[in-house]
């Protein structure tokens, strides 16, 4: 199978006056098409660094990534924008507030495109849209309610649905939970898993949640300064417990 994304001899230095630090010490990592892969990690691993090279919100020092065979090492983060979707942690960062629901998601439905062009013929797309979220509770009924009077699970559930909604060819997801009560996280990733599977996605997940961490996802990696010290696979994560993982901690 031709890998989807991979990651090769990835190092991120930061420089410091007395020392320099790799908080990506020489990183492998091959993700395969439809590999829901998550990644664990202690506060300070490198996760959230691995995925700003991945999107190119941050360089890495050396090494190489390829999506799809291509070399995006050094492309931009708009251009990469195209392929690779990312929702974060916090519930403000992926929506436009003074935009209703039905504006955001046709600025992500028509993302790369000119902004004065994305905006253009909204009522054409509102069947659409009421079909993406008439199975949601927390968004029913909400299409012309503006982004910023909504709830924070809310405006997390939208920021997920912009980032699939172009159908990514890979999806991070960083944290994306983890501000959320247990309920609507739970309510979250369940959506998030379900749709995973229905549209066939390759997603990159970090959460801090173990029981998540066993529950979904195909492949489980665990960051530790920067290395990548423990990789399973579906048939070696079934038999793992939430304790064998604390031992990574
Ligand atoms: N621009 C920077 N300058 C200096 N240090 C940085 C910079 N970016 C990240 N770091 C450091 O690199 C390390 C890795 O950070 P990163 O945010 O990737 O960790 P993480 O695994 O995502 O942590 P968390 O679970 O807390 O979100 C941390 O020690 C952090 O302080």
């Amino acid at each position: 199978m031709k890998p989807l994304l991979e990651i090769k001899d990835a190092v991120k230095t930061i420089y410091n006056d007395d020392d320099n630090l790799n908080i990506l010490n020489n990183i492998n990592l091959t993700i395969n098409p439809k590999d829901f892969l998550v990644v664990l990690g202690t506060n300070g691993a490198g996760k959230s660094t691995l995925l700003d090279a991945i999107t190119g919100t941050n360089q890495l020092t050396s090494g190489k990534i390829l999506l799809n065979g291509d070399d995006i090492t050094s492309e931009n983060l708009a251009k990469r924008s195209r392929h690779i979707s990312r929702v974060y942690q916090d519930p403000k960062s992926g929506t436009a507030p003074r935009m209703t629901v039905a504006e955001n998601l046709l600025l992500a439905k028509r993302r790369g495109l000119p902004r004065r062009l994305r905006l253009r013929k909204l009522n054409d797309h509102m069947e659409e849209f009421q079909k993406l979220i008439s199975n949601l509770p927390t968004l029913d009924n909400r299409l012309n309610t503006f982004t910023e009077k909504l709830s924070g699970g809310q405006r997390q559930t939208l920021s997920f649905l912009m980032a699939i909604i172009q159908k990514p060819e890979l999806l991070l997801l960083d944290e994306h939970t983890a501000a959320l009560d247990p309920q609507t996280s739970k309510d979250l990733m369940e959506l998030t898993s379900r749709i995973i599977l229905e549209k066939e996605l390759t997603c990159m997940m970090i959460t801090h949640d173990l029981s998540d961490a066993m529950k979904y996802g195909n492949r489980l990696i665990v960051l530790k300064k920067g290395e990548i010290i423990l990789d399973l696979n579906q048939e070696e994560k079934n038999k793992l417990t939430e304790a064998d993982l604390l031992q990574y901690f």
